[in-house]
């Protein structure tokens, strides 16, 4: 009892889901004595449902963040988890799956109404006994309502994105290191916080003529798209990168510290996913976007407004495409105004 009390005050303790992933699957391995234990993200994107891993423990082991999403898929494919797609299907709390030597694995999706976003796998070479599963139950019930209690207070209620608040306080933390928006987190190597081309990136991005969606199709249709583009959003980023709604149509991406090639690629492909993809009843729609580096030199108001210059100046030539300020000052195209630190057009 004293450990299942302890991994309960650990759990709760956190303001931070990455350390609530940790907390929890570190409590179920242990409690289960499980070989390993892993928490899913679940997200659907039209007709397709992905999962991604975000945290993971191995008997013996120290539990970690998984950020290894570069792949141009936001995840595996549910159908690659029979099991589990059978259990989402019929809406149910648990399935468990037998495989070769005895190995058993529980699958606890987490529900929230209607929606399983989250999903805990725990495995173990022996059969789980009742009680174990009930106390992992408990365990999973406190896990729930704590993400509740974190979502509610960090995110957009129409799209699930973190919010503004949210959004001042990861920015400050990269802006005061841009190369590590975070102190490491169990299981992760220490690293240096600036790495050599590598630099924290934020993006402006809004969505096409909205005005004329709505105007068109009504608001329903209007929040249907914006629901539909933060699906993009997170299907498209790493785990570890921030996702925001910052208002209206406006949405803004912090993305962890990269290379500025490996930055427009990723921040453009997301661009061309949604140009691609058919909304219901809207059809296309597209979405302008301007990004800049991080710098810890530039306050969070100056290198907001240096990303929304170039997303302007996106929208005023031509919309439906990825503009990067530096670039753009570079060219000639924006300049630099010394006396306040904004940018002006020629
Ligand atoms: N459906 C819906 N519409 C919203 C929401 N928030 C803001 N809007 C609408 O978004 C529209 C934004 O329109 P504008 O700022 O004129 O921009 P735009 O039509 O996208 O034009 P450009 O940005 O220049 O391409 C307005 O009609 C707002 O009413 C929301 O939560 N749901």
């Amino acid at each position: 009892m004293d450990s299942l009390l302890k991994h309960m005050v650990d759990m709760t303790g956190h303001r931070d889901h990455a350390m609530l992933d940790i907390s929890v699957v570190s409590a179920v391995q242990e409690l289960a004595a499980a070989a390993q234990a892993r928490v899913w993200s679940i997200s659907t994107i039209g007709d397709r449902t992905w999962v991604r891993m975000r945290a993971s423990i191995a008997a013996g082991g120290r539990a970690r963040v998984e950020d290894a999403h570069d792949s141009a898929l936001p995840g595996q494919p549910l159908e690659a988890f029979p099991e589990l797609a059978a259990c989402l299907a019929r809406r149910e709390t648990s399935a468990l799956a037998c495989g070769p030597q005895s190995m058993r694995t529980l699958w606890l999706p987490i529900w929230l109404g209607d929606q399983a976003a989250t999903c805990l796998e725990i495995v173990r070479h022996t059969p789980f006994r009742a009680a174990t599963i009930h106390t992992i139950a408990g365990i999973v019930g406190v896990y729930r309502n704590f993400q509740n209690l974190l979502d509610y207070s960090e995110r957009d209620s129409l799209t699930g994105l973190l919010n503004r608040k949210t959004f001042e306080d990861q920015l400050a933390r990269m802006l005061q290191c841009p190369g590590e928006q975070e102190p490491p987190l169990p299981g992760q190597l220490e690293r240096r916080c600036s790495n050599g081309e590598e630099k924290g990136w934020l993006a402006v991005v809004d969505v096409d003529h909205f005005k004329m969606v709505n105007d068109t199709f009504g608001h329903l249709y209007g929040d249907e798209v914006l629901i539909l583009i933060a699906n993009q959003l997170q299907a498209s980023f790493r785990s570890r990168d921030r996702v925001f709604r910052f208002g209206g149509e406006e949405f803004v991406i912090l993305l962890r510290s990269t290379t500025l090639e490996h930055a427009r690629r990723i921040i453009d492909r997301f661009r061309s996913n949604v140009e691609a993809y058919a909304f219901p009843q809207v059809g296309r729609v597209t979405v302008s976007i301007g990004f800049v580096s991080i710098s810890p030199y530039d306050s969070p108001v100056v290198t907001l407004g240096h990303a929304d210059q170039a997303l302007y100046f996106a929208k005023t030539n031509g919309r439906n495409q990825t503009c990067h300020y530096d670039e753009l000052v570079e060219r000639g195209l924006l300049k630099t105004v010394a006396s306040n630190d904004t940018a002006e057009f020629f």
